[in-house]
Parts: C-alpha cells; structure tokens; sequence
C-alpha cells in the first residue's frame, strides 16, 4: 500500500530529549543510557551505533515502554507525534505499538510463534487493529509478503517459521511489522545474523519502507558500514551516552570524536588494497558501575587531555544542524527539498585536532579517574592498536 505524498512537516516524528534510563543494583540506581537526545524526522532514518553495551537496545526499548525491569527509572522525554511516551500508561502504549510504531529483532523466531504459520500470524496481526475477515486479511498479508520480496508469497504464507530461511524469516516480520502501516520502525541489528548478500537485500528493503510506507527507522547497529549504507543521520552511542550525532555524510567525512574516527578507521576499506590488519580499538568501555566522571572513552582515547576529564563533556551535536533538512531519497525529495550537507558540521566540543595542528599532551593511565578494564600496565601507544580483520 504505497504511502500518498505526505506534506512538509515542522515537527520531527520523534524527539528524545535528555532520555535517562537506570536500572536498580546492590541498593542504587545504575545508570546505564545518560542523557542521550535526539530527533528523528519523517521518512528519516536514523542510525544507533555503538558496542556492545553502549545501551542501543534499552533505548530503544525504554521508547517502545518494553522495560518491565522492577525498580528501572526512566526520566526525559520523548515526544512521539508530540505525544509523550515517557511515562505513558501501558495500555495507551500498546495501542500505539504495532499501528504507529512497530520493532524488529535480529532473530525472527522471537517474532513468530512457532507452532502457527507465518500468514496466520501476520493476519492476527492485521485483525487486531482492522476489522477485515479472515480472507481479507489473508489477502493483505499475501499482498506484504509480495511488496517485501518474499517469492511465492500465497504458499510461502502457509509455512511455519522454522521451514523458512533466515532471510525470508526477516523479510516476513517485516511484513508483519509493517502490517498496520506504522510511522516508525525501530530496528534491533536486523542484519546481524545475515550473510552478506542477504544483509544487502534486507538493508535495501529498509531503505525502500520510507518511499513505499513513508515510514522513518530507527535502527540498531554496532556496524558502522551498515549505517554509510544506510542511515540519513547517525547517533554514536559510547557507554550509555552519545559520543557524537550528526548527518552520517558528515559525520563519515569529518568525525568530530575520536571515538567515532576510531570506528570508522576500523571499517575494511572498499576498494585499493586490504590491509594486513586493520587498526583495533585497545580497551574495553567502562562498567556501567565505574564509568568515569568525565569522558567515558577518556581511557581509550589518543586525545585525551585534562579537560575531558572532570565532568562529561557535552554531547557532540552539530550546532546549526536541523535534522529534518536530512538528506532523504529520490522519493522522498519532493517532501523535503533540502540539499546533502557537503559542508563539515562543527561540533560542540571535542573535535579532532586539524591535520598538522600538535596534539594535546596526553594523560598516562594512572592520571585517568577510572578504566579499570583498559590494559593495567598504562595507556597504549596508541589507541588504535593492531588488530586482526573482522
Ligand atoms: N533489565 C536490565 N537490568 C539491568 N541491566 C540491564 C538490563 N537490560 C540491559 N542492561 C544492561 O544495560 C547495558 C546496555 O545493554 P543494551 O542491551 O542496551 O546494549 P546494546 O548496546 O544494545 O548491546 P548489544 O549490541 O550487545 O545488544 C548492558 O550493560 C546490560 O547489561
């Protein structure tokens, strides 16, 4: 059901404003996501990267109000529609989910039950929230199945989960994600454990569900490649807080933390000759338990320098950048007639030193407030170590 041209909107879909989530451990609050923001703008797609434990996933989930944790404490805002989600009731929030905002997991199984079949589920599905019958339904969800490239959508709708591939398993819980037209699909490493052909096609059907379903994603990676493919705007989380945000364009060709230039120098290269080892970050980011009171990368970083050190520093947001002049595709152009920025986006604090400026002097381990994972014996050479391709 491709979605009608919308018109310009002034207001992002989403906008996330100094989100806190802390989960209850040993009598206090750990906090795990910190004072992370940010705006997602229609038919946007917004990348979350970061490590393992960066805290993607409980953002993610404390927006869709999934965290059931007892004790957990969630503070901020975010103002989905300018409706507040922080803090909504459940109920409200079960009727937003799944008809306006829809979550897709790296593991399809978890998505499907597996004693039914795939079509009987995504019509259940489409019957909660329409008032179809069972053969109008069966209809829609063969007509889903088609639009997300699933071959012989009439039979493949009759099989169980377990008889169908990884791929066509993601491709049919997009389907059903998108059975109730949602405005926002968020995400969870839907490619993680894809092979790399399928990944491509799954990364390409995301990219098409804004101009098909004028939908905006929201998605979860720790893989940088996979946001250069495919998001507008990229949100690098490190230890719960964002390192930097900005248009990936930009932020690819001018990241402003060294977090993110670490990354990014960690992505084989395209074309020219592979290196024989590409660079590693050394270290490991803090324990939620010991994070720094400065900058939690401090430990990790080549730059670091006293200023880092006593209380974070701001995030990294572009000053002047509006999230809804992103660059958008073909489809969406004529929604947004904004150019790509080709300029480099100046950050608040922390940006890399320019080429031939001298480095700031840097700290050695011991004069560090935390990092007790980081290598015990100093600060490395260099924190982008060698390390084996992966
Ligand atoms: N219910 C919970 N109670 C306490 N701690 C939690 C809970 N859920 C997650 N955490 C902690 O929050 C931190 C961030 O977890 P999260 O799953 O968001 O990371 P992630 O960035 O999505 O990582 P991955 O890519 O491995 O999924 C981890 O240290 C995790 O142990």
């Amino acid at each position: 059901m491709p979605a009608e041209t919308a018109p310009p909107m002034t207001a992002p879909l989403l906008d996330v404003q100094d989100l806190c989530v802390s989960f209850p451990s040993r009598g206090r609050m750990i906090p795990i996501v910190e004072h992370v923001s940010f705006t997602l703008g229609e038919r946007d797609i917004l990348g979350l990267v970061g490590e393992s434990g960066s805290g993607k996933s409980v953002t993610a989930m404390a927006l869709m109000g999934l965290i059931d944790s007892p004790g957990v404490q969630i503070t901020g805002s975010a103002l989905f529609r300018g409706q507040e989600l922080v803090g909504m009731p459940q109920k409200q929030l079960r009727r937003l989910r799944g008809r306006e905002i829809a979550m897709i997991f790296q593991d399809p199984m978890t998505a499907f039950t597996p004693v039914y079949t795939i079509g009987w589920q995504i019509d259940e599905q489409i019957r909660a929230h329409e008032r179809l019958s069972r053969k109008q339904a069966r209809a829609r969800t063969v007509e889903l199945l088609a639009e997300m490239g699933v071959p012989d959508p009439a039979r493949t709708a009759d099989r169980y989960p377990h008889q169908l591939s990884g791929g066509l398993r993601q491709r049919a819980m997009i389907a059903m994600a998108l059975s109730c037209n949602p405005s926002l699909l968020i995400a969870d490493e839907p490619t993680t454990a894809l092979d790399v052909t399928v990944q491509a096609q799954i990364l390409d059907l995301i990219r098409s569900l804004r101009s098909t379903y004028g939908s905006s994603v929201l998605l979860i990676t720790h893989d940088m490649g996979v946001v250069a493919e495919t998001c507008d705007t990229t949100l690098v989380l490190y230890s719960g807080r964002v390192a930097e945000a900005g248009p990936t364009e930009a932020l690819f060709a001018h990241p402003g933390h060294p977090y993110t230039a670490a990354l990014l120098a960690s992505i084989p290269p395209l074309d020219g000759p592979r290196p024989h080892r590409l660079p590693a970050i050394a270290g490991a980011p803090p324990s939620p338990l010991e994070r720094p009171a400065g900058c939690a990368f401090a430990p990790r970083c080549t730059y670091v320098h006293d200023t880092c050190l006593p209380a974070p520093p701001p995030p990294l947001v572009p000053t002047g950048y509006d999230p809804l002049a992103a660059p958008q595709d073909d489809a969406t152009a004529q929604v947004s007639a904004a150019a790509p920025s080709t300029q480099p986006v100046q950050f608040a604090a922390c940006v890399l030193p320019a080429e031939g400026t001298p480095l700031p002097p840097r700290l050695t381990y011991s004069e560090l407030s935390a990092g007790d994972e980081a290598d015990a014996t100093g600060f490395p050479p260099s924190s982008f170590a060698a390390g084996e391709p992966h």
